[in-house]
């Protein structure tokens, strides 16, 4: 029978390069409309596994269920209906540095869909407004900020009202403050419009901020070796790997509020 009670749900679940297995056996249990962070040190293959559950890296072995149906045993056209409900934004945004913003995102939406110009720029102003970044919409990627392309990013991922979000590192390079509100922006998104989102970070402020399920990946056992949010993890999880993760660098680590939000980013935009 099928069971729907998660968005995703992986069974066995081993990814390789080559003959090296990067993680094995992985199963993951995500609930529609969670925050779930993909954690663990570098190298262990979070990107990876996200890579399995997304469509760009077959899995050697196991099962990747979307709403109960198995991704990796659809056919090519029905792999690509699904991948039409997953935003993905990499680390590095990856616009087009020939398109204005406001032409990266109506990218897919003019790929994808059959959509007139006139409802394409409509619904790209919506998407930028979702990201607050309506006023940057004739800029080129390369004028922006790293916070600015973030969001762009965030925008062009949202274009077609994707049911699930994959983030890779979505705070990585950012000052605290604009990592912040992109954090925000997150929650905000997932609130709104009740998005599944699926992220890999290692920053720890940003975990304990907005992800309320995850999995710890371990490079040397190369399997998930504790489930749970970030913070019962940190706070219920005895594994001396991950308590070595959660703790490290703490005070440095910790988050300072934010003393006055005058409601721009820190970063200029
Ligand atoms: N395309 C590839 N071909 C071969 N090996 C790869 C490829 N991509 C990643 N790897 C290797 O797989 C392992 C896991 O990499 P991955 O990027 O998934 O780890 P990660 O946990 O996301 O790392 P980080 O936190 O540093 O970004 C690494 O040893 C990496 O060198």
């Amino acid at each position: 029978m099928i069971d729907v009670s998660f968005k995703i749900e992986t069974r066995g679940l081993t990814l390789a390069f080559g003959d090296r297995v990067i993680q094995r056996d992985v199963a993951l249990r995500i609930r529609p409309g969670s925050i779930f962070a993909l954690m663990g040190g570098s190298g262990c293959g979070k990107s990876t596994v996200m890579k399995g559950l997304f469509g760009l890296l077959r899995p050697i072995a196991g099962t990747v269920l979307i709403d109960g149906e198995s991704y990796w045993d659809a056919s090519d056209d029905r792999r690509i209906e699904i991948n039409r409900r997953y935003g993905v934004l990499f680390q590095s945004a990856a616009l087009w540095s020939s398109l204005t913003v406001a032409e990266n995102v109506a990218l897919p939406l003019k790929l994808f869909t059959r959509q007139k110009p006139a409802a394409i720029a409509d619904l790209v102003r919506l998407k930028l407004a979702l990201v607050g970044m309506e006023a940057a919409a004739d800029l080129m990627p390369s004028e922006l900020s790293g916070g600015m392309r973030k969001r762009a990013g965030l925008a062009r991922a949202l274009a077609l009202d994707p049911e699930v979000l994959f983030f890779d590192e979505p705070s990585a390079g950012l000052d605290p403050i604009t990592s912040r509100r992109l954090d925000d922006l997150i929650l905000e998104l997932r609130g709104g419009l009740g998005t599944t989102i699926v992220l890999v970070s290692h920053e720890l402020p940003s975990l304990f901020a907005i992800a309320d399920d995850g999995a710890f990946l371990d490079a040397e056992t190369q399997t998930v070796i504790a489930s749970g949010s970030p913070t019962e993890l940190r706070d219920h999880c005895a594994h001396p790997t991950v308590q070595a993760f959660m703790h490290r660098e703490r005070t440095s680590e910790s988050r300072t509020p934010i003393m006055q939000s005058n409601g721009g980013d820190a970063d200029g935009s």
